[in-house]
């Protein structure tokens, strides 16, 4: 069953007029881009900085529409839905930003951060809802004792597992994850990338995965679409991308990746 597709995706931003040129510049951030996701199914989506990686997320949470195309999920299509309307599917599909802390309100606590998206959806009575926030925070592998904190009050890879806690409080089918674990160390990567892999088994969960690091969605993902000027130029196993990526974007982006043994180099 498909649980998201793209078809034919495009999106076009108009500029301000150029200051040299008076030209009416424009950017073409999606480009004929299609892709399906099958529930249960991680999708690493990985390319270079501007390839419009975040831009396809807003447009596939309903955040933006695109300037063509059709977005669709469990085969409704939901392009021309309005935002009170997009509620109806919202609370399926959640988001995970790279920088948690900017996403918070600094005022609230773990527990407020965490119950917030469940008092939006009215999911639960209030006492009920402080147990599903501990059972997140449990899932996200963050102590209760946390639970009375601000977001300040966290390490880094603490206020990242307070945004996953957040994103998986509806108990949502996907979740769209731009660039998570960027601004973390190599052991809390890791950490976190075991952390997603459990919330898949146990959860069931599907997920989109944004990142610059072909290596992290190799390992991490099923499937791993290559993004590159706006379109998808190959999509290939996560096993297999490492060995098999065959487009010349694709081989540039595997000459970068660091290989421990100089042996095992694949000649790019
Ligand atoms: N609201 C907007 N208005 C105009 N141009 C935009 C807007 N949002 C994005 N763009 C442009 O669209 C292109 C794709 O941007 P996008 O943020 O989707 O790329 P990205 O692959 O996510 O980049 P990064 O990895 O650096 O976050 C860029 O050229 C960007 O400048």
């Amino acid at each position: 069953m498909k649980l998201l597709e793209a078809v034919s995706l495009n999106k076009r931003y108009s500029a301000e007029r150029g200051w040299f040129t008076h030209k009416a510049k424009s950017v073409q951030a999606v480009n004929n881009l299609s892709l399906s996701l099958e529930a249960g199914e991680s999708l690493g989506l990985v390319g270079e900085s501007g390839c419009g990686k975040s831009t396809l997320a807003r447009i596939l949470l309903g955040l933006e529409k695109p300037s063509s195309g059709r977005v669709l999920y469990r085969s409704t299509d939901y392009t021309d839905w309005s935002h009170s309307k997009m509620r109806m599917i919202r609370s399926n599909m959640q988001m995970v930003f790279q920088n948690s802390l900017a996403s918070f309100n600094p005022l609230f606590t773990v527990e407020q951060i965490i119950g917030e998206p469940l008092r939006n959806y009215g999911a639960g009575k209030a006492e009920n809802l402080r147990e599903v926030v501990a059972d997140t925070l449990d899932l996200v592998g963050l102590e209760q004792r946390h639970i009375r904190r601000y977001p300040h009050e966290l390490s880094g890879g603490q206020q990242q597992r307070v945004g996953i806690a957040r994103a998986i409080a509806l108990r949502p089918e996907l979740i769209v994850c731009d660039e998570p674990f960027s601004s973390l160390d190599v052991t809390l990567r890791k950490q976190m990338m075991d952390l997603l892999q459990e919330l898949k088994h146990g959860l069931g969960l599907s997920y989109v995965f944004i990142t610059h690091d072909l290596s992290v969605v190799s390992r991490l993902c099923d499937s791993v679409a290559v993004m590159y000027q706006g379109g998808i130029v190959e999509k290939q196993s996560g096993v297999h991308i490492m060995q098999q990526g065959s487009h010349p974007y694709t081989r540039t982006l595997l000459s970068s990746v660091p290989v421990q043994d100089p042996r095992l180099r694949k000649k790019v």
